[in-house]
């Protein structure tokens, strides 16, 4: 029969540390029953790329939380992108990876630039400095918002909302009730209006998509919508994981040090090897098998991804942070049709802020209590105390 486990993935001692359950998860089989929240998963990395690139069994389009739309209604207006199958989910993307296409992000480049080296400047001559406030945190919040063309009022507001979100797709538990209390609903939306979209930003590129008849009036601002609670959060967390790893593994910055053009690989090994995403869900769009184990129409189907980026049955040496690895085929940034379409505006700003950090810096060190930040669905830091000695 099928392995069931009582453990709690979406509580914080969980979170606090995640990689023995993630192991007992993967050695109990290829498909587990979590009793707790009765529903399916898989944490090896074979069947949790199954589940992620056969989007017609294993459907985006009744949440990718735990919550099915059909049966439990929905928490917010769905994502036309995230939250949708082909064909509406292949107009979105057609509209989303234009706006966040190779050639517009090579005009943002220069700007991103400018912002990460004046930024990693200041923060290296305090000798002490807190990766996630004053780098991880500070570097996106200076960059992606402008990018966007949002205005300046209320951009404090992101993170929380980016934070009720990603709890959102977890458990109705005591960390989604907190979140919930901080934000209001409707901020969010509005933000996507034309009225509210500065010239030049990406979100009047979208606006421009209704212009050329891709999309509706109406759809263009839940699109703006996904771009702003997407894309702020997850570049954070991923940044803080980089700087986390590079600070427990000196040997690897010395590596960073040596040949700045691995602040890209630096980048990406900390997100396979941290996932600041750590699940998705899936619900099977009738009766089919996944990990050998039968499944009903209806069934919720919870991925571990951070659990498929250790995979010792795809990764040698997976519990090492190794900056020369090759990282083809993680699931950090997921795969299949809803892989991230701003992975590309992700690493641009990960090898901006790391490199700018190469140049600078000869040693980063660990100088306090590390904080986390916990989560349903994100890992990240809430504080990293650093100390680094200039080059
Ligand atoms: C390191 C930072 C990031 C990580 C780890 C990350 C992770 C992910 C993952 C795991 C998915 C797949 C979701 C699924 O399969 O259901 C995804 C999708 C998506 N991401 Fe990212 N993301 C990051 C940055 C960004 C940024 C910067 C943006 C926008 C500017 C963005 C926008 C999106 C959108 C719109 C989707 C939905 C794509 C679709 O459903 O076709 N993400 N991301
Ligand atoms: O379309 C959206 O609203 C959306 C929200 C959050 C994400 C996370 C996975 C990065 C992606 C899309």
């Amino acid at each position: 029969g099928v392995p069931v486990l009582d453990v709690d993935p979406f509580s914080v001692d969980f979170f606090a540390d995640p990689y023995p359950v993630h192991e007992q998860l993967r050695e109990a089989g290829p498909f587990v029953w979590l009793s707790r929240y009765n529903i399916g998963a898989v944490a090896r990395h074979e069947h949790v790329r199954d589940a992620l690139t056969d989007w017609k069994t294993f459907s985006s389009a009744r949440g990718v939380g735990m919550e099915d739309f059909v049966r439990h209604g929905r928490f917010r207006l769905p994502s036309l992108i995230l939250e949708a199958d082909p064909p509406q989910h292949s107009r979105s993307r057609g509209v989303l990876s234009r706006v966040l296409s190779p050639p517009v992000l090579k005009g943002l480049r220069d700007r991103f630039e400018v912002e990460a080296e004046a930024m990693v400047e200041a923060v290296v001559r305090r000798k002490r400095f807190d990766g996630v406030a004053d780098l991880a945190e500070a570097f996106p919040l200076r960059v992606f918002p402008d990018a966007i063309g949002m205005g300046r009022e209320g951009r404090e507001k992101l993170l929380p909302h980016a934070d009720l979100l990603f709890n959102s797709f977890g458990p109705r538990n005591e960390l989604f009730q907190a979140a919930k209390e901080k934000v209001s609903f409707d901020w969010i939306e509005e933000q996507g209006k034309r009225g509210n979209l500065a010239p030049g930003g990406l979100g009047l590129m979208i606006h421009d998509a209704v212009d050329r008849g891709e999309i509706s009036e109406a759809e263009a601002p839940v699109l703006v919508r996904a771009l702003l609670q997407a894309g702020l959060d997850t570049t954070i967390n991923a940044l803080g994981a980089t700087l986390y790893c590079l600070a427990r593994f000196p040997s690897e910055f010395d590596r960073l040090r040596a040949d700045h053009k691995l602040a890209k690989a630096a980048f990406e090994e900390a997100i396979r090897f941290e996932a600041p995403v750590q699940t998705f869900f899936r619900t099977a769009t009738r009766a089919t098998t996944l990990g050998g184990t039968p499944l009903n129409e209806g069934d919720k189907v919870l991925m571990f991804l951070a659990a498929a980026n250790r995979d010792p049955r795809q990764w040698d040496r997976p519990d090492v942070y190794d900056i020369g690895r090759r990282t083809i085929g993680h699931v950090g940034f997921g795969a299949g049709i809803h892989a991230c379409v701003g992975q590309l505006l992700a690493r641009m700003e990960g090898e901006l802020v790391l490199t700018a950090l190469a140049r600078r810096v000869k040693t980063l060190r660990i100088a306090g209590t590390v904080e986390r930040r916990y989560n349903n669905t994100l890992r990240g830091l809430a504080s990293l105390p650093l100390e680094i000695e200039l080059a």
